[in-house]
């Protein structure tokens, strides 16, 4: 790695320079670290080192999810490297396609990338000493498909008919696993080919960093393996889904050689209670108690409603329980007809539940 990979060409995320200062670290490799050593002069030994995306569709989302989580940090101008104030981290700044290859040699303890990146790295048969980084939670953002397209108008219906033609792509390793199991059926060969992956690829795959889907229309594909969420890239590119290769989403993922397992499990619990908090509301309202079991239907809580009696009227109870954000008007219909009243919904701010 030069020095060049941990430096970037813009103020940092948050537009703050930093003071700390950063030592040597050996496993971070020698030639970046003395010019970071330079640069900031202090240590990054006995610092859990954990990435996150640097640009592109997660790099806000884990901003906000570090924010949340109250990792305190000042990125350096030019810098992709940033010490955390008040815990024993640094974060390093990397491209998502990058992240698992860092874990997965134990040079980064932790990172934030795609499903679909971990699965690119993790497919590489047979497996080898970088593979094997652990996902640790699911973040719930960042979905989206990894999908085989063709050409709407052409003559290519469904993914066997790209078999023996050109694919681009920038994931090569999921796509090769994907036309190598699907050369096999049609060869009737499903599992010798998923066991040894011996037979020779007929399709054709061919790798681009970017702007996938412009590759059938200048003519250097037959059909493409690239990311779907809205469908508008590509339908504007005039090109339609055939098939799914992966159902992607952020993670969080980790080393099989992860420096601070307390560290690690203490980021993971305050990430996971950010994640709950923007998933679900606190509802509180107040019923009659005869009606409090059809109420409790409704918001059966995540792990049941808490109940208190109303001061001075016995009849009367108030109940509070976490609904999911996506489900609260429903539910609130529900328990206004159930004879519920003084409904009130109020945001999470922060959680840590089971
Ligand atoms: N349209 C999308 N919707 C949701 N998640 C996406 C989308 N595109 C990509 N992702 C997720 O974000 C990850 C990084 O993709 P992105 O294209 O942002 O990366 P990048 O190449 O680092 O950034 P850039 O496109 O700015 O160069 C993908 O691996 C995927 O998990
Ligand atoms: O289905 P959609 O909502 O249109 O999203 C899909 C697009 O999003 C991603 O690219 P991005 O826009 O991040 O830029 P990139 O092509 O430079 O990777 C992905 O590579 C697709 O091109």
């Amino acid at each position: 790695m030069g020095e060049s990979a941990l430096t970037n060409g813009v103020n940092g995320a948050n537009g703050v320079h930093g003071e700390h200062a950063v030592e040597t670290r050996p496993r971070m490799g020698s030639r970046s670290l003395p010019f970071l050593s330079d640069l900031l002069g202090n240590s990054l030994n006995d610092r859990l080192l954990f990435a996150v995306p640097k640009k592109g569709r997660l790099n806000q989302a884990c901003l906000d999810l570090l924010h949340g989580s109250d990792i305190q940090f000042h990125r350096h101008s030019r810098l992709d490297i940033a010490l955390v104030k008040n815990l024993p981290l640094a974060l390093i700044f990397l491209p998502a396609a990058d992240i698992p290859t860092f874990v997965g040699e134990g040079r980064v303890d932790l990172g934030i990338t795609g499903q679909d990146q971990v699965a690119e790295h993790e497919c590489v048969m047979p497996p080898t000493a970088t593979t094997g980084v652990e996902q640790v939670l699911d973040l719930e953002f960042g979905k989206c498909k990894l999908q085989v397209q063709v050409p709407s108008k052409g003559d290519y219906t469904k993914p066997e008919d790209l078999i023996g033609k050109n694919v681009v792509t920038s994931f090569t390793n999921l796509t090769e696993q994907y036309f190598k199991k699907l050369e096999a059926q049609q060869a009737g060969n499903v599992k010798n080919s998923e066991t040894t992956g011996d037979a020779k690829l007929k399709t054709k795959i061919k790798f681009v960093g970017g702007s996938v889907e412009a590759a059938c229309a200048l003519g250097v594909a037959d059909g493409i393996v690239d990311l779907v969420e809205s469908g508008e890239t590509m339908r504007a590119a005039g090109l339609k889904a055939i098939s799914t290769v992966v159902d992607t989403s952020a993670v969080l993922i980790k080393s099989k050689h992860a420096s601070d397992p307390k560290l690690v499990d203490l980021i993971t619990a305050r990430i996971k209670g950010v994640i709950t908090a923007q998933k679900y509301v606190l509802c509180t309202y107040n019923i009659e108690r005869p009606k409090l079991d059809a109420a409790c239907k409704i918001t059966p809580g995540k792990r049941a409603p808490t109940v208190n009696s109303l001061e001075g009227d016995g009849s009367w109870v108030a109940v509070s329980a976490m609904v999911l954000r996506k489900d609260i008007a429903i539910a609130m219909d529900k328990l206004t007809e159930a004879g519920a009243c003084d409904i009130l919904v109020m945001k999470i701010e922060n959680s840590r539940t089971h």
